[in-house]
């Protein structure tokens, strides 16, 4: 790889995906991966909750308990963590070097916490918000796809009403994508992030 493609890897910029649980960041986030699977790489979190039927570890997340999590943030091991809906979420810094040392643009999906703290860092990712387009509709989402108890469900709703609140604050996401129909939403999303693709692209064709 030349030394102009090196600086111009360089100058990528990672991508925040941020919003409610149930508002479509996974969905959305599937979608880019598989038609650009040679552009963007995910920052694989920790997490102390539980896998989820289909979630693989160290592909969705990799799975710790509150110990193991603990003692790596108190390690520095973290860029930023917190507490949601009453487990550990966190983005390790082996997890953002993991994409960005394949020259990848490295996509973090992150609760308005890690939004918060990423925004004291020298990361300088462009900020996306998913939104749902009701909190009605979020509720049926996140009720049809079956992976909350009732518990859990009205905690993400509660958080849900603050996210939606917080994507609404000036001068903080770089881009708001409201998820009501998928293929429009991910039209929205592509565009958002038309540049950066670019980039890669004419990276790629130039090595
Ligand atoms: N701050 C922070 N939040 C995270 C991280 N990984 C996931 N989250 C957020 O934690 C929340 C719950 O994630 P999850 O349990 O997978 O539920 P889902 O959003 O409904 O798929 C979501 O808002 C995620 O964006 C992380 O590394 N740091
Ligand atoms: N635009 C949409 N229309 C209808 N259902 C959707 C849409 N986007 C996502 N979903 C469904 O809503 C649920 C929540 O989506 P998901 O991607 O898991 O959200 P998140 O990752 O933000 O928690 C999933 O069952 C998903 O299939």
């Amino acid at each position: 790889m030349t030394g102009s493609s090196i600086a111009a890897m360089e100058n990528l910029r990672p991508v925040v995906l941020s919003g409610p649980s149930g508002a479509g960041k996974s969905t959305l986030l599937k979608k880019l991966m598989g038609e650009y699977d040679n552009v963007f790489g995910f920052s694989v979190s920790h997490t102390t909750r539980s896998p989820r039927a289909g979630e693989v570890n160290g592909k969705h997340y990799h799975f710790v308990t509150r110990d193991e999590m603990q003692s790596s943030i108190d390690g520095g091991d973290f860029i930023e963590s917190a507490e949601y809906s009453g487990n550990l979420y966190g983005t390790s810094k082996a997890a953002v070097h993991a994409v960005q040392k394949n020259n990848l643009i490295c996509i973090l999906d992150i609760d308005m916490q890690g939004v918060k703290s990423i925004k004291k860092t020298d990361l300088n990712p462009i900020y996306i918000s998913i939104q749902p387009p009701t909190l009605q509709t979020l509720e049926k989402r996140l009720r049809d796809r079956k992976t909350e108890t009732e518990e859990s469900l009205q905690k993400r709703l509660k958080a849900a009403e603050e996210e939606i609140a917080f994507s609404k604050q000036p001068d903080v996401f770089d881009h708001i994508v409201i998820n009501d129909k998928l293929d429009e939403a991910y039209e929205q999303l592509k565009q958002a992030l038309m540049e950066e693709i670019n980039k890669v692209k004419n990276i790629n064709s130039s090595s």
